[in-house]
């Protein structure tokens, strides 16, 4: 087999005519073997038609005759991959055109890595010792069993402070993700915790044991089973079969257990293609390694074909050569600089500010200026590094009423009442499922933690239903509506999505029992069931709806709302593979951009570098970076105007600025003082350096 020569003439295909030459050799590798292709690596810098090579990508293979069951396409989110899907499957009917039909049945093995193993574990459950009706933790619902487990080895009693449950599970995800060993992780991440590493060892020990009697996996799981499965020969094979071709995008924001499922999947590397860019890895807290995509190449014989896209569609040349600039001062990295043929613009700016509430002024004023000027809300994006940096602007767009959606922090599916609702599916679905068990009984009155432990404990000695009778001190009207829901649910008394319908009945007199706010959180519950009606069957809802939770106000909103204009505000993160007309980064300060929390080693500062480079590269035509001087700080009353001046962040030295230009706001005249018409700050500072500049 051969892969396709970089220099064969390009034929005539319609439906790549919009690719350019680099983006083609990607969509057409391995296309003249007669057997698949060997590995494919594609290193595609910020904004140079990623998506678009990926889903031209798999139509290619489609239209060539692959069988779409036959593909697996694993992404970020599960968003991505309908998107991914939509677009190859309408380029590819588009080419087919008749024959489109072929198609049917879809690219049904497209998701995230912890999708498509949780669906893979459900299959081969049976073979691995593991139920079928598994059901999936969420963050908190790990902690959750990671702080009962705690207890009950007596650690939250002992006389320096144990670790906290979310630390806990920290290290232990941590450690599996990586797959290093436990010492190496304390030692590194968590060196307070050294004096516990026995402790932590035990703790784990049985944190997993306890997962596994009560039939639950959490999300470090899903790649763990599936990593494990990996490593039996005939199961190996028998997956990888599968599959002709496994593609992976945002490959540089793969862990270790992902880069060795996916080499225990195709190990010779045939038919893999991963696409990433190394400069763009953010994602090390979830133990993301950015290595994956540097080594990739070298674990083949020969190593994997390498096309690099560095053309830039996205932003103009100034804002282009300022995030150079900044992704320039990095080290190791595959992308060399980008470049653009979108004209000229403006360079980004560089905005001194006073302080946090002059920001979120600042930016209102220009949004609006903007969408004066036709560039419509949803066009404009406000990103910052952490959520709640994004506070006082929420103040100022709420009393100016300018709608505006928000993109990562938001937690649906923590709020209690939501999580109350699911805990009752999750508990029908697995009656072994303890930290479900344990909510949904304590909304019964009369039902305390005490309680709901002993009905569990004796569920799961015995026969693993409910009792018929009431336990203590709880009346047969609380009890008996709880048990017969219960048995329906188990039943499959009522088709899906019905039985949600059942569950939220069962639950309203205890939502108005409980909260004083039942109204409002009534219409959440009626949007649950909205929700709730795109997936097939109550197994598929939970296991998605946990993998992978509505991140957005958005995603949540009618149709309606959807048509509606408003402003985009993101974590910088959640803004991963977007892209706006007109970008706001908030914060660009040092101890924001790089975060207090970021600046431990040189590896987190680096990445923190990335962070902000992401952020640059999402803008298309204008760029303003932010930069209050003061913040205040908080929680210390009555001493007034406490605050901290801080300096513009670090990753943009005075050597580079010569790429930005530099302004404040409020000109002079809008604070009320001098009516001065230079607009830009004179640098007197650099006038008196000069006085004594060498001649
Ligand atoms: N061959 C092409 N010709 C014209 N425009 C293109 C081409 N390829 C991609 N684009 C445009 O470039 C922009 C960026 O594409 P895309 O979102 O796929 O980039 P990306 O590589 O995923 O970016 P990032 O990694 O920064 O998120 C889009 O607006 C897309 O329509």
């Amino acid at each position: 087999m051969s892969p396709a020569s970089d220099s064969a003439p390009i034929a005539h295909i319609d439906y790549l005519d919009g690719l350019n030459p680099d983006q083609r050799r990607a969509v057409e590798h391995g296309q003249d073997a007669s057997a698949i292709p060997g590995p494919l690596l594609v290193i595609a810098g910020a904004g140079s038609g990623k998506t678009n090579t990926l889903a031209h990508r798999v139509a290619h293979l489609l239209v060539r005759g692959t069988d779409p069951r036959r593909i697996l396409l694993m992404t970020f989110t599960r968003r991505a991959a309908a998107e991914m899907t939509r677009r190859a499957e309408a380029i590819a009917a588009k080419a087919l055109g008749a024959n489109a039909a072929a198609l049917a049945g879809g690219l049904e093995w497209a998701g995230t890595f912890h999708g498509v193993g949780a669906r893979l574990l459900r299959e081969y459950a049976h073979t691995i010792g593991l139920d079928p009706a598994f059901t999936i933790h969420d963050r908190s619902d790990s902690a959750d069993l990671m702080n009962l487990v705690r207890h009950e080895m007596g650690f939250s009693r002992t006389e320096k402070r144990f670790p906290a449950k979310a630390t806990c599970l920290a290290i232990y995800s941590r450690t599996v993700n990586a797959k290093a060993g436990l010492d190496e992780i304390v030692v590194r991440y968590f060196p307070w915790c050294a004096s516990w590493q026995e402790e932590l060892q035990a703790l784990f020990a049985a944190y997993v044991e306890a997962k596994q009697a009560q039939g639950v996996l959490d999300y470090d799981d899903l790649l763990l089973w599936w990593a494990q499965m990996m490593t039996v020969p005939e199961l190996a094979a028998d997956i990888g079969a599968r599959f002709d071709h496994v593609l992976v995008d945002e490959y540089q924001d793969t862990n270790g257990l992902q880069a060795s499922i996916l080499l225990a999947l195709k190990p010779e590397g045939s038919g893999l293609t991963v696409v990433g860019d190394d400069a763009q890895s953010i994602y090390s807290f979830r133990s993301a390694d950015v290595r994956n995509i540097l080594d990739f190449p070298g674990h083949f014989t020969p190593p994997a074909r390498l096309v690099t896209l560095e053309q830039n569609y996205r932003s103009t040349r100034p804002i282009l050569a300022a995030a150079n600039a900044v992704i320039d001062l990095a080290e190791e990295r595959f992308t060399k600089n980008l470049w653009s043929q979108r004209g000229s613009g403006d360079r980004p700016s560089i905005v001194c500010v006073r302080d946090e509430t002059d920001q979120a002024r600042f930016v209102v004023e220009r949004i609006l200026e903007n969408r004066e000027s036709g560039t419509l809300l949803k066009s404009q994006a406000v990103l910052f590094r952490a959520s709640h940096h994004s506070g006082p602007l929420e103040v100022e767009l709420t009393s100016r009423n300018i709608p505006f959606v928000k993109f990562g922090g938001l937690k649906f599916l923590e709020a209690a009442h939501i999580k109350d609702v699911l805990s009752v599916l999750r508990f029908a679905e697995n009656p072994r499922d303890r930290i479900a068990g344990f909510r949904v009984l304590q909304l019964i009155p009369g039902i305390g933690p005490a309680n709901a432990s002993r009905i569990l404990e004796d569920m799961a000695s015995g026969v693993g239903t409910l009792p018929a009778e009431p336990p203590l001190r709880v009346s047969p009207e609380d009890w008996r509506p709880f048990v017969d829901l219960m048995g329906g649910l188990r039943a499959g008394r009522v088709a899906w999505p019905a039985d949600l319908e059942e569950a939220r009945r069962w639950y309203q007199p205890h939502l108005d029992r409980l909260y004083e706010d039942a109204s409002v959180r009534m219409t959440d519950l009626v949007q649950l069931q909205q929700i709730a009606t795109g997936y097939p069957s109550r197994e598929r809802f939970l296991t998605e709806l946990t993998l992978d939770p509505p991140q957005a106000t958005s995603d949540l909103a009618d149709a309606p709302m959807l048509d509606e204009d408003y402003l985009i505000l993101s974590t910088i993160h959640s803004a991963k593979g977007q892209e706006w007309k007109s970008v706001f980064v908030l914060n660009t300060v040092d101890g924001c951009i790089p975060s207090d929390l970021g600046v431990g080693s040189k590896d987190e500062t680096e990445e923190e570098r990335r962070l902000l480079y992401v952020a640059m590269t999402r803008a298309r035509d204008s760029l303003d970076l932010i930069v209050p001087q003061r913040f205040y700080t908080s929680g210390q009353s009555g001493r007034g105007d406490r605050h901290v001046y801080a300096g513009r962040t670090r990753f943009i030295p005075d050597t580079i600025l010569e790429h930005f230009t530099m302004t404040a706001w409020p000109v002079a005249e809008e604070t009320g003082g001098t009516n001065s018409p230079i607009t830009k700050p004179i640098d007197i500072g650099e006038r008196m350096r000069s006085m004594w500049a060498q001649r």
